[in-house]
Parts: C-alpha cells; sequence; structure tokens
C-alpha cells in the first residue's frame, strides 16, 4: 500500500485546529465519574483508564480517522503476514520481515506466518526437551549436581527485555532456580556477578542474534575464562542463542544451542529463544506458554479498527495527540509495581532504538515530530524523586501509570487500616488525579497547574500472561506510532557510528601497545582520542 506522509493526512490538520483548545482537565467537574466510566477500554486483563488525558470525542473521532487513512491496521496485519516492513525505498536497508508475532502465533490452527511459527515452535520443542533434561537430572554438573542458575549473556535486545521479564517474574520461579544477567563491557559488571555465584551450579547463556557483538563476545571470553578458572568444562555449562550461520552457530561450542531468526529484532525478540531460555529454566515452561499466549491475545486484540476497542492503538494515538499536537517531547513509564522497575529500561529501547528516526520510509526528511523521549521509575518511589517537576515543572511530561490491585507475593500489611497494596495503588490513582486536575491556591508556589495527561493501565495481578500482553501491548503501540509516521520503526543504523569509532579508537589502542611493547600504562584514552580526532579530520568514518 503507498505510505502517506503524517503532514499529508487531513486528520492532522483536524487535529492541528483541536489542540488550540484541548480538553481542560482542571476544570470544576471535568473530571466526572461518568467521564471516567466513558473513558475506559479494556482489553487482555487490562483496564486503560485515559479520562486524564486532554481530549474528548472530536478528538477520540479525529484520532479515529488518522488510524483510518494512514491505514495503521492494514500495515499491522501486513506485518504479521510477512511483508517486508522493515525497508526504506530506493536505498540500501534491511528489506526484512518483521515477525516477532509469528514467535507466539502458536495458540491457532492458521498461524499469519506457518513458516516463522513453525520455526519457532520447533526451537520451543528444543527448549523444552533441553529443560526435562535439567529437571530430571541428565544434564547435571561435573559433580552430577543439578544446575540452579542461568546467567544470561547479552546486551540490548539480548538482555534488556530477557531481563525485565526475569525481574517482573521472579515471584513465579521454580524453586532453585533463578538468573543474573552480564550486559555491559564493563569488567566490573561481570565481576559482580560473579562474585555471588557458585559458577558449578551454573549455566551460562550466550544471547547475540548477529553473534559479532563486541560486548558480549568479550563477556563470553570472560565467562569462559572464569569456568577454567574454577575447573569447569564449558561445553558442560554454556549455552547459546543466535542466529542461524551467525559467528557464534557453532554447536560444538555449547551444551546446546537454539536459534532466533533476523526476521525478528532484537527490541522485539523477549518472546523468541533470546528471552524463552531464562524465562522456561526459571519459571518453568508452562508458565511460558502463558507468558506467550498472553503476548498472542494481545496480537489479536491490536487487530481491531475501533481505536475506542483497541487497545495498543488508541496508546499508539494517544501519545500521538501528546507528541505531535500537544507537543510533549517525552513520556515517562511510571509502573507501581517495583517487580517491573527495569520494563521502562526496556521500553527505551524498543520505542527509541524503533521510532528515534527523522527520515521516511521513501528517504525524506520527516517534517514532523517522531519518536519522544522514554523514561521511568516505579511509583511510589518516584513520588519522592521526580514529581515535583511533573506537577509544577515547566516541562509538561505525559505519564502512563501500571498498576495491580494485587500484589504477587503473599507478604503484606495492614497499617491503618489499610493493606500495603492498597496504599500502593491509591497513590498511583492520587498522583493520576493530582496531575489532571491541579489545585489553586493564593500561594503561587503551593498551586497545582494540573492539566498534566497521564492515563492509567490497570490489571488484576502481575501473572506470566498478563506480562506477555503488557510486552505486546508497547510493542505494537510502537509499531503503530512508526506506522504513522511513515518511519522504518525496525532498522537502528544509528548505532553503527559509535561502533566503527570505537572499533579505530581500540585498533589504535592496540597497536599503541604493540609499539610500546604493552608497557602497563599502554596507549593512554587521550592519546588515542587525539590520534582519533586527527584521522577523522582527514577523512569521513
Ligand atoms: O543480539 P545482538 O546481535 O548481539 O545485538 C544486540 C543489540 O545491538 C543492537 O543491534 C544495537 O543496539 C540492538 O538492536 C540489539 O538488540
Amino acid at each position: 500500500m503507498p505510505y502517506k506522509d503524517f503532514s499529508s493526512l487531513s486528520a492532522a490538520t483536524r487535529l492541528l485546529e483541536l489542540a488550540r483548545k484541548p480538553f481542560d482537565l482542571s476544570r470544576a467537574g471535568a473530571l466526572s465519574p461518568q467521564r471516567i466510566r466513558d473513558y475506559r477500554s479494556s482489553a487482555c486483563g487490562f483496564d486503560l483508564l485515559y479520562a486524564t488525558e486532554r481530549l474528548d470525542e472530536p478528538v477520540l473521532d479525529a484520532l479515529q480517522a488518522l488510524a483510518d487513512e494512514a491505514g495503521l491496521i492494514e500495515q499491522f496485519m501486513a506485518m504479521k503476514r510477512g511483508a517486508p516492513m522493515n525497508r526504506i525505498e530506493g536505498y540500501a536497508c534491511e528489506n526484512r520481515q518483521v515477525l516477532h508475532t509469528a514467535s507466539r502465533d502458536l495458540f491457532s490452527a492458521q498461524p499469519y506466518a506457518p513458516e516463522a511459527t513453525a520455526r519457532a515452535k520447533r526451537e520451543l520443542e528444543k527448549l523444552r526437551h533441553f529443560l526435562d533434561k535439567v529437571a530430571a537430572g541428565d544434564i547435571v554438573n561435573e559433580r552430577g549436581e543439578s544446575l540452579g542458575t542461568l546467567v544470561q549473556v547479552g546486551i540490548g535486545g539480548s538482555d534488556l527485555g530477557p531481563r525485565a521479564l526475569s525481574q517482573a517474574l521472579s515471584a513465579f520461579a521454580l524453586p532453585g532456580r533463578e538468573a543474573r544477567f552480564i550486559a555491559n563491557v564493563d569488567p566490573d559488571d561481570a565481576a559482580a556477578v560473579l562474585s555471588g555465584l557458585d559458577l558449578n551450579r551454573s549455566l551460562v547463556v550466550v544471547v547475540s542474534k548477529s553473534g559479532t557483538t563486541l560486548e558480549t563476545l568479550t563477556n563470553e571470553e570472560l565467562m569462559r575464562a572464569a569456568l577454567a578458572r574454577a575447573g569447569l568444562d564449558p561445553a558442560r555449562h554454556m549455552l547459546a542463542v543466535t542466529g542461524e550461520g551467525s559467528p557464534m552457530d557453532d554447536s560444538s561450542r555449547y551444551l546446546a544451542s537454539f536459534y532466533m531468526y533476523d526476521y525478528i529484532g532484537g527490541r522485539y525478540s523477549a518472546t523468541s529463544m533470546v528471552g524463552a531460555v531464562t524465562l522456561g529454566f526459571t519459571l518453568g515452561f508452562e508458565a511460558l506458554l502463558a507468558f506467550l499466549r498472553g503476548a498472542w491475545e494481545m496480537d489479536l486484540a491490536a487487530e481491531s479498527p475501533d481505536i475506542r476497542n483497541n487497545l495498543p492503538l488508541l496508546l499508539a494515538l494517544i501519545g500521538i495527540w501528546n507528541r505531535n499536537f500537544l507537543g510533549y517531547p517525552s513520556c515517562a513509564i511510571l509502573p507501581y509495581s517495583q517487580a517491573l522497575a527495569r520494563f521502562p529500561a526496556h521500553l527505551q529501547q524498543c520505542d527509541m532504538e524503533s521510532n528515534g528516526k527523522s527520515v521516511t520510509r521513501q528517504g525524506n526528511m520527516v517534517t514532523w515530530q517522531t519518536g519522544p523521549v522514554i523514561w521511568g521509575e516505579p511509583g511510589t518511589n518516584g513520588q519522592h524523586a521526580f514529581y515535583q517537576l511533573m506537577h509544577q515543572g515547566t516541562e509538561i511530561v505525559p505519564a502512563e501509570f501500571i498498576g495491580f490491585r494485587r500484589s504477587q507475593r503473599d507478604l503484606d500489611i495492614m497499617v491503618s487500616g489499610t493493606t500495603s497494596q492498597q496504599k500502593l495503588v491509591a497513590n498511583m490513582l492520587a498522583q493520576s488525579l493530582a496531575l489532571a486536575r491541579g489545585r489553586d491556591d493564593d500561594n503561587p508556589a503551593r498551586r497545582f497547574p494540573g492539566n498534566r495527561p497521564n492515563l492509567v493501565l490497570l490489571a488484576d495481578q502481575l501473572t506470566p500472561y498478563q506480562m506477555g500482553a503488557l510486552l505486546a501491548l508497547y510493542e505494537h503501540r510502537i509499531a503503530f506510532q512508526g506506522f504513522s509516521w511513515n518511519i522504518n520503526s525496525f532498522d537502528q543504523e544509528g548505532v553503527q557510528l559509535g561502533k566503527v569509532l570505537a572499533k579505530k579508537l581500540l585498533q589504535h589502542m592496540a597497536e599503541g601497545d604493540a609499539r610500546s611493547g604493552n608497557s602497563p600504562a599502554g596507549t593512554s584514552p587521550e592519546e588515542a582520542l587525539l590520534a582519533l580526532a586527527g584521522m577523522l579530520g582527514r577523512d569521513r568514518p
């Protein structure tokens, strides 16, 4: 289908008009119980409460028109069916399918991308077989002991999503099972993990789609050396997740290898083997399937053309209203769930590496805003950190609260008539209303302007199923926004230049060390920087 530029959409013109006088949340009676009941949409166990956004029916109608005019659902369905959505017309590009949905399209008789789903099922079956052998004691360490810890070595999408999910669901871990993560090339990252680790009882899964990422390959060597120092055979402790045919695709070096595929971007790979190996090991295969089912059911919910009944599409369009029409440059993800502490970090990569773009899918410079700055921390902690700016700062930051009626674990305490979980949820809802409604005061320093747009996602409990649904909700929100902005959300050309320059610096430092006889001082970073600056002065990298 011919993609339309955002600025050419007639709905965008209508929304610009409406943005001149957005709904006033601070007016007395604006946040009526009826409005709160009306501005609510549900899917896969989540309720999206959006009465505290600066929008009304004319805005929603215009956002519906934008979705229809831009063909957002058509593009989403084309993506799920295997169209090459990862491309820039007329230029060298990855030119790939985008099929992270195929890795969880396991529960229907007619998957949208049968071949990709068949591969996903094959890898899952390999994983189930491996996990059964670990559980049955057929896979043990050199002393015949069971293996209880899995250390995932990876970075970017090979770390952020799996780490966030693993932390989010650690309450559901099998007895004696845990996951640890090493990502940074900073040797102190690995050292900190190793310091409290019984390597004898550990597996290490090295995750790299390309099989070439400097940090991951370096940390793999570091872990291999640590195993050897402990007198352990790496081949009995190392696993791999990589692309078929990548430099890491060498089963002789690993106890087991699992594949992921080039049509799944790293930041969208948490429901592939990139996340499944660690989740399956720590939670068990049935919980892994529940997680995948949650993502799959949200994949289906995202097909509705009616924005008021399509949570990912509604979340995307509310974000576009705040970003492109009310003009807010960032968005805060505020989970009122300590278990989701790393989820904003995952969304930073998924959103900002997808939509931090300035070129359309036809290779033209955009003349509209694209991806916002994504950041966030759990509540109630954030209330004691940055909420002052959220309420009274000169920068307005749209907020997205995520909360649960029930905690994951059994511990709680009744203090002054309420439980801790009740206090957590009450604070979240209070913050939502306070940001929206504000408060007048004769003392200007105590005045709250309100009209700080925000929304609340509420579910019963953060279970594996609910986590899968939440992950897919945001994946599709990001894709729908990229489709709207007519950008390619699925490549990441912007990360290459830094890698090229770092490689030149390292080459210079290695050569310098060799010349100076590898003196302990080695080539100083400053010296290498001056040399590189000189090189760059002569030619482009
Ligand atoms: O899984 P790989 O190939 O090691 O890549 C790791 C990460 O590096 C990037 O390619 C660039 O940041 C990400 O997109 C990716 O998730």
